[in-house]
């Protein structure tokens, strides 16, 4: 378990981490995101030990890391996939690595197999691709056989292929009953990857809560409603109590979207009516839809970058 208590981090006078709280339990991959510059990696840094927070306390299994008595065995983590010396093969970094952390050499050609490297183990690991050298780092951070795992932007940079190897790899991990805790912007990626979500901007908690969860709070569900006689289709909406609003979107033709409303009750109102329909579909609102609404300001920054394509 991880446990983040009023965790702050001030670099000068910009506030990368405010006040954040929150736990991360086992058994689950628990998505950690944010836009660029939220504050991930430096939370991420300071329950490892590697940034000393301003404020507030971060705890692996109940103690700060610099407590643990064998870190390597508690918690493993993937911060950043090149850091291995280029000239040292695969299997002289992780012996190196076991070596100066007390733990087995044989341990080495086990995890070496759990990834997938056996092949390349005595290759150097400077010349491996972006995907091998995440693996890499995979077997370094499960050399302990820690219960938690962190992984910072995992899928960084990978092929589609590599995506769905990681993704896969950290829900077993998880389903094992270890503590995932994976970083992302990539809001698709989390969706399909975690089961819970922690949602920060700024460096503040917006949302704590299954993907589902957040996706259903803040995206809006509803109706899409295209009709020749959309005047008296919004007559029959008013007069039911029912909300809408316009939405011309992209197609040509004048639409309603009718909020918290399903296909079955706007068909019925339109029949009862006698009022054609050329378009009747459920909206879901995408992971993105609620992202840009928590985050607000953050993403609004790069929308505009992007030529206010969103
Ligand atoms: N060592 C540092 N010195 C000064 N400012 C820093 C330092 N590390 C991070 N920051 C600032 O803290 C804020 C949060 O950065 P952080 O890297 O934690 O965000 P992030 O959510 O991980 O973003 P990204 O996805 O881009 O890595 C940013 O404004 C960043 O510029």
């Amino acid at each position: 378990m991880i446990e983040v208590r009023g965790l702050t981090k001030r670099f000068g006078d910009v506030t990368a981490v405010d006040d954040l709280t929150f736990t991360v339990r086992p058994g689950i991959v628990t998505g950690f995101l944010g836009p660029n510059g939220a504050g991930k990696s430096t939370t991420m840094r300071m329950i490892l030990g590697l940034d000393r927070p301003t404020s507030g306390a971060a705890l692996i299994d109940g103690k700060p890391y610099h407590d643990l008595k064998q870190p390597l065995r508690t918690v493993g983590a993937l911060l950043d996939a090149k850091w291995v010396h280029p000239n040292r093969s695969a299997k002289a970094h992780l012996q190196w690595m076991a070596a100066s952390n007390g733990i087995p050499a044989s341990r080495v050609d086990e995890v070496l197999r759990l990834v997938g490297l056996s092949e390349v183990a005595g290759k150097k690991a400077g010349g491996f691709s972006l995907g091998m050298a995440q693996r890499l780092g995979l077997a370094g951070a499960l050399l302990g056989d820690p219960k938690v795992l962190l992984f910072d932007e995992p899928v960084n940079g990978l092929d589609p292929e590599g995506i769905v190897w990681i993704r896969k790899f950290m829900q077993r991990l998880a389903a094992e009953g270890r503590t995932v805790l994976v970083s992302s912007h990539l809001l698709s990626e989390m969706a399909l990857t975690a089961e819970h979500l922690v949602v920060i901007g700024r460096g503040r908690l917006i949302s704590d809560s299954p993907v589902q969860e957040f996706v259903d709070r803040a995206s809006e569900a509803g109706v899409r409603v295209r009709s020749p006689q959309l005047g008296a289709l919004q007559e029959a909406l008013t007069a039911q109590g029912i909300a809408y609003r316009e939405d011309g979107a992209g197609t040509g033709t004048a639409a309603l979207i009718v909020a918290g409303a399903t296909t079955d009750v706007v068909g019925q109102l339109a029949g009862d009516n006698g009022i054609v329909l050329h378009e009747l579909s459920a909206q879901r609102g995408s992971l993105e839809d609620a992202f840009m609404k928590l985050t607000g300001d953050d993403v609004q920054y790069h929308a505009d970058v992007m030529g206010g394509a969103l």
